[in-house]
């Protein structure tokens, strides 16, 4: 089969955010402060600066109940729900369909005031990983998204400004088996989540503006994400 020319991007992307989002907030340096917590949800940033640009790397854990990993990348991946839980998009749609795990998207976020409307091009690819403590327990389920040029979106239509970020969602699918050897159900499962970003605002934006803004928003789309994941697995089958 003809490799894709991104083949070789995807892979090696995934596995560095893979490696980079498994390691704690207190094993990848100091300088990770925590922003917002809430109940099981604890945001933390690390203040970064490129070219007088704020590109603040954000890590977020949490752990939900009722849903699995599986779960939450279908949902984070797939297109099609994509309008349903990401409120800040104007615009979404595939461009390419690299394979069924590597999709092209381009989307037109809406305008966060008083920073300009803001648009990417990333690839995002999905993938499930042995679960390196537990061999016969579920596998580790990843999202990658990823910033990439594509000659139909060529970043300088003048409107808006093209940003470029990494994303990886990682999540962990816990079991308690229940004791009396009863089928697993949803009270049985929990998922660790870890969520990395960098997002790199593009154009010039005054730092103290995206800092609110960032702080604002991250907290609203985790919390938002797993509520839509959660309302959407309750009445199916569980998916490991
Ligand atoms: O995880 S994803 O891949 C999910 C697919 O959609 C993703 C997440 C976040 C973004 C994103 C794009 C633009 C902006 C800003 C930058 C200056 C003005 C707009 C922001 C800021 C951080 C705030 C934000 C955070 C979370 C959700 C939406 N808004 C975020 C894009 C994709």
């Amino acid at each position: 089969m003809v490799q894709h020319h991104l083949t070789a991007e995807v892979d090696a992307v995934v596995k560095q955010q893979v490696a980079m989002a498994r390691l704690g907030v207190g094993e990848c340096g100091t300088g990770w402060q925590l922003f917002a917590e809430d109940g099981e949800m604890r945001m933390y940033r690390r203040e970064q600066e490129v070219d007088g640009m704020v590109v603040d790397p954000l890590k977020a854990v949490h752990t939900v109940k009722g849903i699995t990993g599986h779960e939450v990348c279908h949902y984070f991946f797939s297109p099609q729900y994509r309008y349903d839980w990401e409120t800040t998009l104007e615009h979404m749609n595939v461009v390419e369909t690299i394979s069924e795990d590597t999709l092209v998207f381009y989307q037109l976020h809406k305008r966060i005031w008083p920073a300009s409307q803001r648009d990417v091009v990333f690839w995002s690819h999905i993938r499930h990983l042995p679960n390196d403590q537990d061999r016969d327990g579920p596998h580790i389920w990843t999202v990658v998204n990823q910033s990439t040029e594509h000659p139909e979106y060529p970043g300088c239509s003048g409107k808006t400004v093209r940003i470029y970020l990494t994303v990886c969602l990682l999540c962990q699918t816990i079991v308690n088996p229940p004791k009396d050897g009863a089928p697993i159900s949803r009270n049985d499962i929990s998922c660790k989540i870890t969520y990395c970003s960098v997002v790199n605002p593009g154009g010039w934006a005054p730092a103290s503006v995206l800092r609110a803004v960032y702080k604002r928003e991250y907290p609203k789309f985790l919390k938002r994400f797993t509520a839509y994941v959660i309302n959407q697995s309750k009445n199916k089958p569980i998916m490991f």
